[in-house]
């Protein structure tokens, strides 16, 4: 079987601006930046995963502190684990993009753990940070929306909000199917707005390796 090539899978022309708008402004978003079929692929997915039951309850909280919240999120997730060939084409998309980020800007990345996440009509996610300065290892967090046709009525945008004022919203983003979003983990605020239809997306953190001698440090 050959490998998938990334090039096939991306918007290979945006991947400077990708990266320039990371240095200068934390985040970046792109439209069309994840080819459309392979999209199609990875909702039609997610959809099975729900007729079959397998979405969980999304949690908030590494390990031990691990619960879940209705009053802060209302999603249901999967984990991704490379079951499916859309599943392998997309890792092996953040796999190329994680060496691309590297080679320019020297962030360590080492590895990428993603989920699926279905929010229902009414579920929203409350304003925060995907992870903690100083204490986290989650150092570039990415969204791939899944959402064919999503109009303004639908709701559910990302917002944004400014590091230094984070009472300032500086973004929203529209879930529509093949937009791309990444930011850093440690600086953006962000929230899901209440959504008024299924919302479909692939949430994912690029992380540095923060496991010190024998001491594993967990992914999730
Ligand atoms: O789906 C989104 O737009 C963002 C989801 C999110 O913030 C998260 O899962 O941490
Ligand atoms: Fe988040």
């Amino acid at each position: 079987m050959s490998r998938p090539d990334p090039a096939d899978y991306l918007d290979m022309a945006a991947l400077p601006r990708l990266l320039d708008a990371l240095v200068t402004q934390g985040w970046f978003v792109g439209e069309r930046f994840i080819d459309t079929a392979l999209c199609h692929s990875l909702q039609a997915e997610l959809q099975r995963l729900k007729t079959q039951s397998h979405l969980d309850e999304a949690g908030i909280g590494r390990g031990q502190a691990h619960r879940i919240q209705r009053d802060v999120r209302g999603d249901a997730i999967h984990w991704l684990d490379r079951e499916s060939r859309a599943q392998r084409q997309y890792l092996t998309v953040m796999t190329f993009l994680q060496q691309t980020i590297n080679r320019a800007l020297y962030l360590g990345l080492f590895e990428f753990e993603a989920h699926f996440a279905l929010y229902p009509p009414g579920a929203f996610y409350k304003k925060h940070l995907d992870s903690f300065r100083g204490r986290s290892n989650r150092i570039v967090s990415t969204v791939l929306y899944l959402n064919p046709a999503w109009t303004t009525t639908h709701g559910g945008e990302m917002a944004l909000f400014d590091p230094d004022d984070p009472a300032s919203e500086i973004a929203r983003i529209r879930p529509e199917l093949g937009t791309f979003v990444c930011f850093l983990a440690e600086r953006i605020p962000h929230e899901v707005l209440p959504t008024q239809a299924p919302r479909a997306s692939i949430a994912g953190w690029f992380r540095r390796n923060t496991s010190l001698g024998s001491s594993i440090d967990p992914a999730r």
